[in-house]
């Protein structure tokens, strides 16, 4: 067995909808280990974004618990929560979520910054693998909602994070950029040993990982990829 990186166990959520309580997860357990990468399915509404911002500590669990990287997430304080993010969580969401005054290079400094980390080789080597090279100095605005996406994806694998989070990383591009993003991202992700946890409508994309889990009505299923 490999580390375990998240592990759930009996951890349920629910949101009030007006008078009615809605249950998004009932009492699930799940494990993602060192090098998984997991697709996550279901259909609308059924609770993917709320699992994955529970994991990224966003949303805080109802009962149950959270174990990141073996140790009780649900003691942390958000000084804990903050370093995890920093150092071992890397996410795409599905607003890129890119700063628009800074050109390309200047969006990826600022994260290494924030995440207290300097400018690497890998970096270098991202920005060239995901086709950025040319546009690097060029204001995010300006670039096509593809590059967009890659400026994310390098943003998001640029301190090498442990985990990566991604919400519907391909859900704003045509198949064939769909296509060559989730290429790009699985071979970088394999190179710097990250574990994926991607939520995708797609079994096109879902076919890039190798594991894939089914949400729905609260349960988690894990079925054949
Ligand atoms: N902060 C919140 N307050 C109240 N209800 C919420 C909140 N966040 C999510 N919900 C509800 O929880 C349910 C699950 O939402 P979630 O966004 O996790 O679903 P999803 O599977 O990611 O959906 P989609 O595929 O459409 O993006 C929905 O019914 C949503 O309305």
């Amino acid at each position: 067995m490999g580390k375990s990186i998240v592990a759930l166990s009996a951890v349920s959520k629910g949101f009030n909808d007006g008078d009615k309580y809605h249950q998004v997860l009932d009492k699930i357990d799940l494990q993602l280990e060192d090098a998984d990468t997991i697709a996550l399915t279901g259909p609308s509404g059924c609770g993917k974004s709320t699992l994955l911002n529970i994991i990224g500590g966003f949303e805080f669990i109802d009962s149950g618990k959270l174990n990141l990287f073996d140790e009780d997430a649900s003691q942390w304080q958000d000084k804990h929560w903050s370093q995890f993010r920093r150092r071992d969580l890397g996410v795409v969401f599905q607003q890129f979520n890119l700063l628009t005054p800074l050109n390309v290079q200047d969006n990826i400094a600022f994260s290494l910054r924030l995440n207290q980390r300097p400018w690497s080789p890998w970096v270098d080597h991202l920005i060239k693998q995901l086709g950025l090279n040319e546009v690097k100095k060029r204001h995010v605005e300006a670039l096509s909602g593809g590059q967009q996406q890659r400026v994310a994806i390098a943003r998001a694998l640029a301190h090498q994070p442990r985990l990566l989070l991604a919400d519907e990383p391909t859900g704003n591009l045509d198949e064939k950029a769909g296509f060559e993003v989730m290429q790009l991202l699985t071979e970088l992700a394999n190179e710097s040993s990250t574990s994926i946890l991607m939520v995708t409508h797609s079994n096109d994309c879902a076919q890039f990982m190798k594991r894939r889990w089914h949400l729905e009505q609260g349960k988690i299923n894990e079925s054949p990829v």
